[in-house]
């Protein structure tokens, strides 16, 4: 199975459960492993035959700037789903990141996969 990845998107969002934070934006980060047949891009060297990583990086950038969820949960389950459905991918992993939200920790938050993964 071949991937796309785009590693470390950096969004603003308003996101969380407290009340300042409702008040804040603050900075998440985006993971995704897309399962994506490589071949023929490889073989035409033609854009339009890849999983535009551009395309999809600046849709979820419009889409989570305007977001305003509680739960990273919750927005990450959402970006998944626009993956998936509006980019045609069977099968992502994505990890959302909230660094600097616990003391101690570098970042916390979520990883999922949504859809069938290729053989
Ligand atoms: N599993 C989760 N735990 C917590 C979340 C969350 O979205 N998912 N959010 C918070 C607060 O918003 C926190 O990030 C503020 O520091 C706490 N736990």
């Amino acid at each position: 199975m071949d991937i796309v990845f785009i590693e470390d998107l950096r969004i603003d969002a308003v996101i969380g459960i407290y009340d300042w934070e409702r008040r804040i934006r603050q900075t998440l980060a985006f993971d995704l492993e897309m399962a994506f047949d490589n071949r023929r891009p490889a073989a035409t060297d033609d854009i339009n035959d890849t999983l535009n990583y551009k395309s999809i990086s600046r849709r979820l950038q419009a889409y989570v700037e305007s977001s305003s969820f509680g739960l990273v949960e919750t927005l990450a389950e959402r970006c998944a789903e626009i993956v998936r459905e509006e980019f045609g991918v069977s099968w992502v992993r994505l990890k959302l990141s909230k660094p600097g939200a616990v003391r101690g920790a570098r970042a916390v938050g979520v990883r999922i996969e949504r859809g069938t993964r290729p053989a």
